[in-house]
């Protein structure tokens, strides 16, 4: 089950810098889409194991028409619909507000743990004014400082606990799971519907703490997936920001629940920052990827035209591009068939292994002929390379001095790899290590 965690209080109580703290900056992904709205933050961490997702849903526009009243209602009913536990933080050096109190009354409605936290307390002497708190009617609070990160420990051992890690009975068990992502009017219910058509009939419901997504089952000549629809994140009555972050909400929990992310672009926009975003993420969490450009129905065509249109889409997703892109109408249902085709090939491609004999015979030789390059007048000397036991392909490679090996160098093994073997649709883990 995917996890997600909100962040939510007035402005300036210190939000982004627990987001900051929580998300490695690497992992931070800004939805600017909006751009002249307002930014939200959300990204992938864990803790103790436990993996979870963090939104920041802060962030004000200057000069909004809204009143931050309707502003902050609006955060916290994102809030209460998306996450599975609210964080809602106050801010001890200005004190208890007026506006505190009100999202703590907006927040009384949720289902959903909500936990107070008690932010900018830097020091022990700073505990004696966070009393006044316990006027907004939480049996108890966390203190903490986002800056130096005291107390965020305590914080997160509480927050996983109300973690819905509930192994629920799944009746695809040991099927590909795949989630057709995108952004709003791409496509996706016209691709669903293609793949699915008629018959389509809802298996199973499962009941997450949020809300429920729905997994159908796709079996049909000879390929068999599950195809997870959480459309039910779309609600009705949002206006158009609005519902352009729930699309990324949803896609951020479809990418967290698949097995492989079908990033679903319209080719008549072409791929914009949002798609990219999401293509990173299914990249970080190790998903199998595959990029439609859907609507080619409407495209002019030229002779070049699928090859510079493709070269373009690598271009934006580098340094990953072994990617699968596949020009296709869902509408006309051109390509939906290549479509399945390719779902079932990067499956297999995500849980492809390879021999330790096999491994070693290819990449010695490469390795003999183009070593790391030596550095302090150190050699480098990779000894050999074993695929580790873990669910997505991920190798080591045993060196002397593994410290030693540069990115540059990674990713030439990285491509040696996807050069002699088929791992397109796949990010691919190397490690060096001691030996
Ligand atoms: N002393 C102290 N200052 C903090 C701490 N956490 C955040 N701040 C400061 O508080 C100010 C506001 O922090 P932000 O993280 O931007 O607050 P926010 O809630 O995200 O604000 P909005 O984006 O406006 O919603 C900044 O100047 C931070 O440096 C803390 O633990 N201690
Ligand atoms: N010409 C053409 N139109 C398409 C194609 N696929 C979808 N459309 C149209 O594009 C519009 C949006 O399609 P949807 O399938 O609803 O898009 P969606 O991605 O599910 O949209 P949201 O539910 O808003 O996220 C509809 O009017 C479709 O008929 C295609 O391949 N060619």
């Amino acid at each position: 089950m995917a996890n997600i965690v909100a962040i939510v209080g007035r402005p300036n109580v210190g939000k982004s810098t627990l987001f900051n703290r929580l998300v490695q900056k690497r992992q931070a992904i800004v939805d600017d889409v909006s751009g002249v709205t307002r930014d939200r933050h959300y990204g992938k961490t864990d803790w103790n194991g436990s993996d979870f997702t963090v939104i920041d849903t802060g962030g004000y526009i200057v000069g909004s028409e809204d009143t931050f009243e309707t502003e902050i209602r609006k955060q916290v009913e994102l809030a209460i619909d998306e996450s599975n536990v609210i964080l809602f933080m106050v801010d001890n050096q200005v004190g208890l507000t007026d506006m505190d109190k009100e999202v703590a009354q907006l927040l009384r409605k949720s289902q959903k743990p909500v936990l107070l936290v008690v932010n900018k307390v830097d020091s022990n002497k700073n505990l004696d004014d966070t009393y006044e708190f316990y006027n907004l009617g939480f049996e108890e609070f966390y203190t903490v400082s986002s800056m130096t990160g005291s107390g965020t420990g305590e914080l997160l051992d509480e927050v996983v606990k109300h973690f819905d890690d509930t192994e629920f009975e799944d009746p695809f068990e040991g099927l590909p799971r795949v989630a057709i992502v995108g952004r709003p009017n791409a496509g996706k219910s016209t691709l669903t519907n293609a793949l699915l058509g008629e018959e389509r009939n809802i298996v199973t419901d499962i009941a997450g703490t949020t809300r429920d997504s729905i997994e159908t089952l796709y079996n049909k000549f000879g390929h068999e997936f599950v195809l997870i629809d959480t459309a039910g994140m779309r609600k009705k009555g949002k206006v158009s920001e609005d519902l352009e972050f729930y699309s990324v909400m949803r896609a951020v929990r479809a990418v967290e629940e698949c097995d492989v992310c079908v990033l679903m672009v319209d080719a008549t926009r072409g791929i914009e920052a949002q798609d990219l975003n999401i293509l990173f993420l299914a990249e970080r969490n190790r998903k199998g990827v595959m990029i439609l450009v859907n609507k080619w129905d409407l495209v002019e065509k030229e002779t070049n035209t699928i090859k510079e249109y493709e070269a373009e889409i690598k271009k934006k997703i580098a340094p990953f591009t072994d990617v699968p892109i596949l020009f296709i109408s869902a509408l006309t249902k051109q390509r939906v068939h290549k479509t399945v085709e390719t779902i079932m090939q990067v499956t297999e491609n995500r849980s492809r292994r390879i021999k330790t004999s096999k491994l070693n015979e290819l990449m010695l030789p490469i390795i003999e002929i183009t070593p790391p390059p030596a550095i302090k007048g150190k050699y480098i000397k990779i000894k050999y390379v074993t695929q580790l036991p873990t669910k997505t392909p991920q190798f080591a490679f045993f060196a002397n001095l593994p410290q030693y090996v540069k990115e540059p160098y990674k990713r030439f093994i990285e491509n040696q790899l996807r050069k002699n073997f088929d791992f397109t649709g796949v990010p691919i883990d190397i490690y060096f290590r001691q030996k």
